[in-house]
């Protein structure tokens, strides 16, 4: 398998930026980006992971990769978790947090799947990344999702939507999951000799 025909099935052109952007430093990995909102089932993080990436596989009829991006409050037992974007949309910035009044923690973590299916009817692989953090009043730039209420641990009090977009690449849940994603594909090409 040549990564260099891997396509990538996403629907969110924030997101596509981002994993360009973190790509972009050290080891060449092309993408070719295909914008498909895929049907999501319900069930856990890994169970919606898996059959996306499935679905994608069959589409695309080759290699590909999808990424799935769950936001867990602690209070919650990790709901909304692959939940949010409905949450999100439904109750916004503000609703996210009137979510956790009354409750002890707003400790939150945010959580990255990745999934490379081969071909179509192989059984996709998963790659997670976690950062922990908490959830926070809205502040800086509403250009991503649920960037202005997520408050990481190591932003130095700042939101990921207060961050530099190079800072929070360092630190993300899918710079995380993408690192696993690339060790991976590298070992691969190596093994299979297709430097
Ligand atoms: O780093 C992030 N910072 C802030 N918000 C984020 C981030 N990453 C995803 N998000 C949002 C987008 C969507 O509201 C939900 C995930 O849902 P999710 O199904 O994974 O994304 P999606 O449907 O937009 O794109 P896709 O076509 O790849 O499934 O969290
Ligand atoms: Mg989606």
């Amino acid at each position: 398998m040549s990564v260099k025909s891997l396509v990538f099935v996403t629907g969110n052109a924030e997101k596509l930026r981002e994993v360009r952007e973190i790509l972009a430093d050290g080891t060449p990995l092309e993408l070719e980006s295909r914008a498909l909102d895929l049907p999501e089932i319900q069930g856990s993080t890994q169970e919606v992971a898996m059959e996306k990436c499935r679905r994608a596989a069959e589409i695309v009829g080759g290699p590909c990769i999808t990424e799935d991006t769950a936001l867990c409050f602690e209070a919650l037992n990790g709901l909304p978790g692959p939940y949010i974007k409905f949450f999100l949309k439904g109750l916004g910035h503000e609703g996210l947090n009137k979510m956790l009044d009354g409750f002890e923690t707003r400790k939150a973590w945010a959580l990255c799947t990745f999934a490379f299916c081969e071909r179509p009817g192989a059984e996709p692989i998963l790659f997670e990344g976690r950062t922990n953090g908490r959830i926070v009043h809205p502040r800086g730039p509403p250009k991503f999702g649920w960037d202005p209420v997520f408050e990481p641990d190591e932003g130095e009090g700042k939101t990921y939507a207060e961050l530099e977009p190079a800072v929070k690449n360092k630190i993300s849940h899918r710079y995380r999951a993408l690192a696993k994603l690339r060790v991976f594909l590298h070992e691969r090409q190596t093994i299979s000799g297709q430097q």
